[in-house]
């Protein structure tokens, strides 16, 4: 497929030509005086505004990439997805996390993208639970610890997709006025490390009676969420006695054999999810509902997945792909990789409230489209540029860390995150401006001092002393993108994960890649559980008198050393 699908997408030689023979000639600061072009380079959806002027592109760059798009079948694959066709073929699964946030009703939609009724049903019943039980918790009287005390804190249990969403979310809200009022008296926590001293934090100033721990795992056979969980069972059971697992823990899976054997009853204490949902692209799932609903209550996460549902209507009924938002960022994903050859990008969000979206939505893309093969298991399309590599930081701070190596090192596309109006507005008297009109007005220079750059002429014009000219020289030509919201409430934080799936999704549609498998995080697991098994009986038969066994002769000699290092440092005296 890979070489077949190069071959025949004629849209890709020529965006290859296009990139080498005019983009490579022309510079953002010209392409930003291009009034009509800045007019063209946008699209709105409602008060959300996606400007992609400083993309370096030209008119003719975005006819070739919607081309692209269509020589790829990009409507029938996003057709399929919400069709629950088993696009995951690797695992021969429906891809179907868009359900999760849409109206019972949505079967009124054109049937090309007509989600499944079992999965909405399905959904829906689940829905009804959390909110029952939320609602139960919250109340401090219908469900209460085992000994009668209301249950005001909760720890939530889970690694990779079963945490990464739920606390970017939770931190979104944290500051906004509806979800920190409803959250009042309640604190929520996440345990993820298996490391000891991950528990250690989370526990810190709670007491068993007045908690709540939820244990969240597809699967629930991961191994540091398994153990995190005996240990907060132990926690519990210490405290309070056996009898008071069924008040003090529940779970979110899909294996509800595992949930029972590990001591909760699926009857009582379980939220359901499906293989349909990736761990990845299950925040709206029960695993981010459970968590986040005994914290802002069911209606504020209602809303959240109001605002994701908007975008995932959006982004399969907008079939005009200069108006719709999630395509352009993902074919942009696509141009900045796979022709201008960027294999990085920041995710720069204006809001510390969004201090963990980028970890998020490194798990979302890097997980999803990090892959050595196409979805047939032949040659990638463009093995240099699948899987690019995502980090970031909210602003101001990234602009006193990284961001010299972006103005004036390597070349990293980045989207600028911002909001017109603050969570938690401050404004002073004497100051020029409010404290997030402060923070703003960096939001807004910040890609300009990318795109434009400053020149010799500039500097020597300034009066810089020519010594440092070459120093202070900004290139500019440095490609971004800008979203700009109202305000960051449940419905915006929504959106903003809708958007950012899709924009994996397009991606890894136009790589022809399967972006929701993750076979690449099997060996670590498999070489990890050797090592604890080698481990375990290196601690049995360990003594004084004995001394150190050595490792077996199955692993290297550098595997060898560290771990005769670790059980005995002596051993490594000398070397
Ligand atoms: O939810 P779980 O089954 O515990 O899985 C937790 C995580 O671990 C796996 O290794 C995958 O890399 C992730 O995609 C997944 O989200």
């Amino acid at each position: 497929m890979a070489s077949s699908a190069r071959a025949s997408s004629k849209a890709w030689s020529k965006l290859k030509k296009h990139a080498m023979e005019e983009i490579s000639e022309v510079h953002l600061a010209e392409l930003l005086r291009d009034e009509r072009r800045c007019a063209a380079f946008r699209a709105t959806l409602g008060d959300l505004v996606y400007d992609y002027a400083r993309q370096r592109a030209t008119p003719e760059t975005l006819s070739l990439l919607v081309q692209l798009a269509d020589e790829h079948g990009l409507a029938q694959k996003i057709e399929k997805m919400f069709r629950g066709e088993p696009i995951n073929l690797t695992e021969d699964r429906a891809v179907l996390h868009v359900a999760l946030r849409a109206p019972r009703d949505e079967t009124v939609w054109p049937k090309q993208v007509r989600l499944p009724e079992t999965a909405l049903a399905q959904v829906h019943a689940v829905l009804a639970d959390i909110e029952r039980f939320s609602g139960r918790v919250r109340s401090g009287r219908d469900w209460t610890g085992a000994t009668g005390k209301p249950l005001t804190d909760v720890v939530s249990i889970g690694i990779g997709g079963s945490y990464l969403g739920p606390e970017f979310v939770y931190e979104a809200l944290r500051t906004d006025p509806r979800a920190s009022a409803a959250a009042k008296g309640r604190r929520l926590r996440f345990l993820a490390n298996v490391d000891p001293i991950d528990v250690h934090r989370a526990l810190e100033g709670l007491c068993p009676e007045t908690t709540l721990v939820v244990v969240v795992s597809k699967t629930f056979t991961t191994a540091e969420t398994m153990l995190n969980a005996r240990t907060l069972k132990h926690w519990i059971v210490s405290a309070l006695g056996d009898a008071a697992v069924s008040k003090h823990m529940v779970a979110v899976s899909t294996n509800t054999e595992a949930v029972s054997a590990f001591g909760i009853d699926p009857q009582q204490g379980m939220f359901r999810f499906w293989d349909w949902v990736g761990g990845r692209f299950s925040v709206c799932s029960a695993v981010g509902l459970v968590p986040l609903s005994l914290q802002y209550g069911f209606d504020v996460m209602r809303e959240f997945l109001q605002g994701a549902h908007e975008i995932d209507k959006h982004f399969a009924m907008e079939r005009d792909w200069r108006k719709n938002i999630p395509v352009l960022m993902g074919l942009f994903g696509v141009w900045n990789a796979s022709f201008l050859g960027h294999d990085t990008r920041a995710l720069l969000p204006y809001s510390q409230a969004l201090l963990r979206f980028a970890p998020h939505i490194q798990q979302v893309d890097m997980e999803s489209n990090g892959k050595g093969v196409d979805i047939h298991g032949g040659p990638l399309l463009d093995p240099n540029a699948t899987g690019v590599v995502n980090f970031g930081e909210p602003g101001t701070n990234g602009q006193h860390s990284f961001y010299q190596l972006m103005h004036q090192g390597r070349v990293v596309p980045a989207d600028f995150i911002g909001f017109r109006r603050s969570q938690a507005p401050i404004e002073l008297e004497g100051e020029v401006v409010s404290n997030h009109d402060e923070l703003m007005s960096n939001f807004f220079a910040q890609p300009d001092a990318l795109a434009i750059g400053k020149t010799r002429e500039e500097l020597l014009a300034e009066g810089v002393p020519p010594e440092l000219v070459n120093h202070k020289t900004f290139p500019g030509n440095r490609p971004s993108s800008s979203l700009l919201c109202d305000c960051l409430d449940a419905r915006t934080v929504g959106r903003l994960l809708a958007l950012y799936e899709h924009r994996t999704a397009v991606e890894g549609f136009i790589w022809n890649l399967n972006s929701f498998d993750q076979w690449g995080v099997e060996l670590g697991k498999i070489l990890a559980k050797r090592v604890r098994n080698e481990m375990a009986q290196r601690r049995k038969t360990t003594t004084k008198e004995q001394g150190v066994r050595t490792s077996a002769a199955e692993w290297n000699a550098s595997t060898r050393f560290l771990l005769d290092s670790y059980f005995d440092p002596m051993s490594s005296a000398g070397h």
